[in-house]
């Protein structure tokens, strides 16, 4: 399956939590597709997020979007029913935070949620080979996760096209998402390394006017 409608999903780490409602609803009125989600648990990374409560009150507060949901947390299966409860609509998880890959990929899919794996920029793709017919979405981390606002790695672009081409050649309606660093300036390069899906959080949610922003991205994917 080639590359799918280009997705932008800006990361509400880097909205304003004091009005994280009205934030994310900003950045979805002004074109963005999906909202990403990023959950940190001070052990698997060292930073400290939001949970399953926290989406739950974006969902009574009318975001209907879907909810893309970084897991940066260990372990992971006993989380993933609390955040398809909440509403998530797709949950991607890394698996060396998981003790059993493909029974946690089980679980978020008998949740109802659509399934995900993450790899950080030194994680080798191996477990991929077993998996990837089983997945909505692969996920390259462009920079170490734990925080935003850090550069783009460019050895992530390598890894992309490896994992555009398996999709490809396995002819996959998997998509293929990348997080950290992306810019209107670099997403274009990204873009052409084969990822159609494209978290942002500083980006959009630090930029004075995030219609524009979101704009400028779309234009650079072309
Ligand atoms: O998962 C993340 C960090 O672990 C963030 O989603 C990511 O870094 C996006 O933020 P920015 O666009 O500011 O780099």
């Amino acid at each position: 399956m080639s590359k799918q409608s280009p997705v932008i999903a800006p990361s509400i780490l880097a909205a304003d939590f004091a009005r994280l409602g009205e934030d994310t609803a900003a950045a979805l009125a002004a074109g963005a597709d999906w909202v990403h989600f990023d959950v940190m648990d001070n052990h698997y990374v060292p930073n400290l997020t939001i949970g399953p409560m926290v989406l739950q009150s974006l969902r009574k507060y009318g975001i209907s979007a879907p909810i893309d949901v970084h897991l940066m947390v260990k372990p992971v299966d006993r989380i993933v029913p609390d955040f398809a409860k909440a509403g998530a609509t797709l949950i991607s998880f890394h698996p060396e935070a998981s003790e059993h890959v493909d029974r946690t990929i089980g679980l978020i899919k008998d949740s109802g949620c659509k399934a995900g794996l993450v790899f950080n920029p030194a994680t080798s793709l191996d477990c991929l080979d077993y998996v990837l017919d089983k997945l909505d979405l692969v996920l390259i981390m462009s920079v170490n996760p734990g925080f935003g606002g850090q550069k783009f790695i460019p050895m992530a672009l390598e890894k992309l096209r490896r994992v555009r081409r398996m999709i490809d050649e396995r002819d996959l309606p998997v998509r293929l998402e990348v997080d950290g660093g992306v810019t209107a300036e670099n997403i274009g390069a990204i873009a052409a390394a084969g990822a159609d899906t494209f978290v942002a959080g500083s980006a959009i949610f630090h930029a004075k006017d995030y219609r524009a922003e979101i704009a400028a991205m779309h234009a650079a994917i072309g």
